[in-house]
């Protein structure tokens, strides 16, 4: 790793840039005085950029931000009731553009119930799984369409594409990341008893390489049926593994459990290296609570430290976990009072 870790910064709508102003605070104050300088490069992309340029991401700022050695990214989107912006233009022009054009395959999602935190849940036991979801496949593809038959009846396709190629590489990563865990166990989460094609090509991979893995045990759920148990026993889950539309609602959901998505952190993960990765928060860009100061920037300071564990800098990345741990162990309640710039300082006074 060079002496420079050069990073791309979108911070995109809403609340998107109120928390990553936090999160840069931290990185800066992180790697400051350390071995590594930091070179930010802010790219303005998202809904507001759209409804001033019509630029969704142009060819060349794709090729540019293809030079950095990861992508911070805050998010993008307008409230869905904006009616200026066609639904779903920023969502799959910029964000799954790039997140499919930099082969982002393995979306990692964890979910920890620090202490301190109040669970919605009477009972929610020790919290602590990943969901390493797929994210180059599945029904996010956008194949598909809307057609009418000769007596006006609207189809709409969208066609979920699962290819044995890309299952197996995220299901391999997921059993790799077990094996490293204390509990070294995976659940696939699918729903084969009536998507069967798709559903029978993840069954049968986790089948194989589960073999490459004697050390790691594993088991399945219909996602009906995980949606019951990430409510009723959620400590049961250590790594889950499943498509990109399941791993998407499964962890709004796991947020929820664990004291609130402005906690949860996520990482876009080309772990081939050919691209740069990209580090957000899980949640939106939140319009209802845009422009504030209302919003948690927990998740994407923690996004930093999957960020800063991707580029080999760990001691880093474990000084930010154990800065936010510290903090949000010392919260009283999740919807205390303060503003998104004070939560930042706090987390920035316990890395001093
Ligand atoms: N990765 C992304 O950029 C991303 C992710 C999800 C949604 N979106 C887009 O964001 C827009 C809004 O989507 P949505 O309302 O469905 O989901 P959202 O995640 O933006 O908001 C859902 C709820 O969670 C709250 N919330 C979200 N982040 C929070 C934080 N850090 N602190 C406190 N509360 C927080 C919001 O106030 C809202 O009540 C849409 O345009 C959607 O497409 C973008
Ligand atoms: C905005 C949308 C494309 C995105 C997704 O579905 O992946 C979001 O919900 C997320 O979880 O990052
Ligand atoms: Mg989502």
């Amino acid at each position: 790793m060079a002496n420079e870790i050069d990073i791309a910064v979108i911070p995109g709508d809403g609340i998107g840039p109120e928390v990553v102003t936090e999160a840069v605070k931290v990185l800066k104050f992180v790697t400051n005085g350390g071995k590594q300088d930091v070179k930010l490069t802010y790219y303005k992309l998202g809904a507001e950029h759209w409804l001033e340029t019509g630029e969704t991401l142009p060819d060349e700022t794709l090729a540019s931000i293809k030079q950095h050695d990861a992508i911070l990214f805050g998010a993008v989107g307008a409230a869905p009731g904006d009616t200026r912006i066609p639904s779903g233009i920023i969502e799959r022009e910029m964000l799954l553009k790039l997140r499919f054009s930099l082969d982002h395959y393995v979306n990692l999602r964890p979910s920890k119930l620090y202490p301190g935190i109040e669970s919605p849940l009477s009972n929610p036991g020790a919290i602590d799984f990943i969901v390493v979801r797929e994210g180059t496949e599945g029904p996010y593809v956008g194949n598909g369409g809307s057609v009418r038959t000769g007596t006006s009846h609207e189809i709409a396709t969208e066609v979920s594409v699962n290819t044995a190629y890309g299952v197996e590489r995220v299901v391999r990563d997921a059993f790799r990341r077990a094996s490293e865990r204390e509990r070294k166990h995976v659940t696939l989460v699918h729903k084969h008893n009536v998507l069967v094609h798709a559903g029978h090509l993840w069954k049968r991979t986790v089948e194989a390489v589960a073999v490459e893995f004697p050390e790691v045990t594993h088991d399945y759920l219909h996602v009906d049926a995980a949606t019951i148990f990430l409510t009723t026993d959620p400590s049961r889950f250590d790594v889950i593994v499943t498509d990109n539309l399941f791993g998407d609602i499964l962890t709004d959901q796991a947020g929820a459990i664990t004291g609130g998505i402005g906690l949860a952190a996520s990482g876009n993960i080309n772990m081939d290296r050919t691209y740069p990765s990209m580090f957000e928060p899980v949640h939106g860009s939140a319009p209802d609570i845009a422009g504030q100061q209302k919003a948690d920037p927990t998740a994407a300071i923690l996004s930093v430290a999957l960020m800063l564990d991707h580029l080999g800098l760990s001691e880093e990345a474990r000084s930010v976990e154990q800065a936010v741990e510290k903090e949000i162990t010392s919260r009283q309640e999740l919807t205390d009072n303060r503003t998104t710039s004070e939560i930042g300082d706090a987390i920035v006074a316990l890395l001093a």
